[in-house]
């Protein structure tokens, strides 16, 4: 038997780090996935407790209370895991949370006591129960690899979808009209877990001061939700709107800049969009990572390739992912 599990990366339009600090995040699903394959070779042996020649669970239970497995530790059974992604790593397009969300995702679909179609055929979604097992575990697969992470890239990579997050509360929102963005990776490596904590150094030397800031976000978060669940049945609604949020993304990157995350390459992408009257922001943690740019309906196509052609000319990777799809699938395969 083997499970396949599929979660999407995501981005933040705002409230990135304010969020970690108990402001309200907006953010969405991308159409980038990393897979999970977990599989028991066929005809494994189970090994006693004292047998060390292999090691991995033989079956799992969930504690309804915590949020961690509990393996049976008496009896094992080899497991293989394969673990591929379309996410670039560290880039501020939530790689960790995928895995930590498909991983997790995988065990559940085996382990004892979950009531699951297997026979099912091609990618599925779990229910309700499932869900929210899922996002729990990997919040705590979170905590790992950034020490203090909000459970907003967990959560939207979990649900899928636009989402409102504060505080561990999340609000689907359901917008009429899609936006555009393009993604620019500045390809400099950075690590969300020393930028989270450099954020919070920040915060104790200044609380006042940083108080603020985050107060300024969540109210920037607050409008970007609203904006984007108004109607905007005709073009001068849509092009008033993508002005406004052009305007709060630019505010948001001010704000981010306060907190000390943003860097020499962010900075170079902003004043080469801004050249073309584009708005953008960095993504995720910053320090370098992902940068958004909100491409305007109305923007032409040979415009769009002028932008890229210039950022792609500094060394930048640029993309354009469909956003606010599908959040955690899995499929089985009974024939392995
Ligand atoms: N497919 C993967 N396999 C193993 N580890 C991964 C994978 N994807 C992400 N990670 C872990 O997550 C880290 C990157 O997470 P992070 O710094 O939060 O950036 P982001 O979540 O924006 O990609 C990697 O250094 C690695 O530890
Ligand atoms: C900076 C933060 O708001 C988002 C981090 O996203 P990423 O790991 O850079 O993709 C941290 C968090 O919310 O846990
Ligand atoms: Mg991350």
């Amino acid at each position: 038997m083997e499970v396949r599990a599929r979660a999407p990366g995501k981005i933040i339009l705002a409230g990135e780090h304010a969020v970690v600090h108990g402001s309200t995040a907006v953010a969405a699903s991308i159409d980038l996935y990393t897979y999970v394959s977990l599989s028991f070779p066929p005809h494994s042996v189970f090994h006693g407790a004292n047998d060390n020649s292999s090691k991995g669970p033989k079956s799992m239970s969930f504690l309804p209370d915590s949020v961690w497995f509990s393996f049976h530790t008496t009896r094992y059974k080899p497991a293989k895991v394969v673990i591929t992604s379309e996410l670039p790593l560290g880039s501020g397009l939530g790689s960790s949370a995928a895995v930590c969300v498909s991983l997790s995702a995988a065990f559940v679909a085996l382990s004892d006591g979950v009531n699951l179609d297997r026979s099912h055929q091609g990618w599925s979604m779990f229910g309700e129960n499932e869900l929210e097992l899922v996002n729990k575990w990997a919040f705590e697969g979170e905590k790992i690899i950034h020490g203090r992470p909000s459970g907003i890239d967990n959560t939207v990579s979990t649900y899928g979808n636009m989402i409102k997050f504060r505080s561990g509360e999340l609000t689907c929102l359901k917008s009429n009209t899609s936006l555009k963005m393009l993604i620019t990776n500045t390809k400099v490596g950075r690590n969300t877990k020393a930028l989270v904590a450099g954020v919070s150094e920040r915060t104790v030397r200044h609380p006042n001061a940083m108080a603020s800031v985050f107060k300024a976000v969540d109210s920037i978060s607050n409008e970007v939700a609203e904006i984007i669940q108004s109607p905007s049945h005709d073009e001068s609604a849509v092009s008033e709107r993508e002005e406004k949020l052009g305007e709060l993304m630019e505010m948001n990157q001010g704000l981010l800049q306060c907190m000390g995350v943003s860097h020499a390459s962010i900075e170079t992408v902003l004043r080469t969009t801004l050249k073309y009257k584009l708005a953008t922001k960095l993504t995720g943690a910053g320090g370098g990572g992902c940068v958004l740019t909100l491409l305007p309906t109305l923007l032409s196509g040979t415009l769009v390739d002028k932008v890229i052609a210039e950022l792609e000319a500094c060394g930048f990777q640029c993309l354009i992912a469909g956003i606010g799809g599908k959040g955690l699938e899995i499929s089985f395969d009974s024939s392995s």
